[in-house]
């Protein structure tokens, strides 16, 4: 399948140049540039598919913004590059179908339309959810609005409707359109129960309201709501708000994600792992449900670090930390520091458990000649009780050693007496 591009219409050479390197250094998406209406007309004869045009209203061959109308014609997803744009202009019928207008006035331009472009790329990938209980005309322009920007749009005429979704999805942002026609108990709840699951980083809301109901805007955005507008306001207003909350909560989930994993192998980190190990702990302790901890480490690794060089240790660290996520990709798997690393999990079956270990072990004992170049072994300590996370951990790390000390390369269990 063709893959869809980048369009950029404009006459101006310099700039037409300088917006396809923007773009090509934040994107892999092919670009083309035209400079003329003829030129756009043969490149969409040719059936490429288009992903976002960006496009100058007046062309040397098309003075009276021929190519917009052909763009959106073609329904292709359009933002307008130009340097005479007003309010005036942004109501006429034919500019209600643009994405989004960049005023094409000082040099920050061209960063602002390849991001407005690279937004639009993403926007389909973006789940907007819309409480809107009266359905009103003013709705019905949202919803359009936000397809023009190619958001995935579910309405919801109820907040029960709402709290019933996020039992088994998640948005990207919650709009709430004039809450005064819902009860005021209901509206409040709905808020407190999301920003119970999620904080105002990991599921921004917004609420749209007419001016007269600042009031109630503002205390929903004391009760957790992140930004409000009101209902007179512009498409711009709207866009680069919305885009600005969404892609803060996205940086927040980025950081998050990154704080969780170690950077070498992408597993999660120590800190963590007894985050959320501790979590499961308590919620399998008071559920008497079985668990074990298994603590893994590769055998004479400084010896791999003194013969082959510390570049080659680091590839068997993360050979070794895919083939342990591969095994146990139902636990919560770790990694302790340098070659060591934890998993800890529910427990179903022994006999299972034993096995999975074994299969582990022995493929990491015949397989990674062939997968990293160098014969290698791991000793593995098992253990299937604990009065603590920590305790478990010690007693899992107490039959590693006994594994080290019995001559590696395999996996010890400890007793249930230590
Ligand atoms: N390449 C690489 N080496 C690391 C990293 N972290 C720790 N190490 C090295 O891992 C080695 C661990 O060695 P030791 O703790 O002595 O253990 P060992 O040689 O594996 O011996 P046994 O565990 O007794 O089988 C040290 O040489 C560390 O420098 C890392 O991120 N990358």
């Amino acid at each position: 399948m063709t893959q869809p591009t980048f369009l950029i219409v404009d006459d101006q050479k310099s700039i037409a140049n300088l917006l396809k390197q923007e773009l090509k250094a934040r994107s892999s998406l092919p670009i083309k540039i035209c400079h003329t209406l003829s030129e756009v007309h043969s490149f969409l004869e040719s059936g490429a598919p288009v992903e976002v045009a960006l496009c100058d209203l007046n062309l040397p061959d098309a003075p009276k913004g021929e190519v917009l109308k052909l763009l959106l014609k073609e329904h292709i997803t359009t933002v307008v590059f130009s340097a005479s744009f007003n309010e005036k202009k942004r109501n006429d019928h034919i500019y209600r179908k643009v994405a989004d207008f960049v005023l094409k006035d000082n040099p920050a331009a061209i960063n602002y339309a390849v991001d407005t472009m690279l937004n639009l790329h993403k926007n389909p990938r973006r789940q907007i959810w819309l409480l809107s209980t009266n359905q009103s005309r003013f709705s019905q322009r949202l919803i359009n609005m936000l397809y023009l920007q190619r958001y995935q749009v579910t309405s919801f005429e109820q907040p029960s409707r709402i709290r019933k979704h996020l039992k088994t999805q998640k948005p990207d942002m919650i709009l709430l359109e004039d809450s005064s026609h819902i009860d005021p108990n209901e509206l409040f709840n709905l808020i407190n129960d999301i920003r119970q699951q999620y904080n105002s980083n990991q599921l921004p809301m917004m609420a749209c309201e007419p001016v007269e109901h600042i009031e109630l805007a503002l205390k929903m955005m004391k009760y957790g709501v992140n930004d409000f507008f009101n209902t007179s306001f512009t498409p711009e207003e709207f866009y680069v708000r919305l885009k600005q909350n969404i892609e803060l909560s996205e940086s927040y989930r980025e950081i998050e994600y990154i704080s969780r994993r170690d950077s070498l192998t992408n597993l999660f980190n120590r800190r963590h792992f007894f985050e959320r190990g501790e979590t499961l702990f308590k919620q399998w302790k008071t559920a008497q449900k079985p668990f074990f901890t298994l603590m893994i480490d590769i055998d004479h690794f400084k010896k791999v670090n003194d013969t082959y060089g510390h570049q080659k240790g680091d590839e068997v660290i993360v050979y070794v930390a895919q083939s342990l996520q591969t095994h146990f990709s139902y636990n919560l798997v770790a990694r302790f520091g340098g070659e060591e690393f934890c998993v800890f999990g529910e427990l179903n079956s022994h006999d299972e458990l034993a096995g999975n270990c074994e299969a582990l072990r022995q493929q990491i004992e015949t397989e990674s000649k062939a997968s990293v170049g160098l014969p290698v072994t791991i000793s593995l300590g098992l253990c299937t009780h604990g009065n603590s996370l920590e305790h478990a951990i010690m007693q899992a790390d107490n039959a590693l050693y006994t594994a080290k000390e019995t001559g590696r390369n395999r996996l010890s269990k400890c007793s249930k007496t230590k």
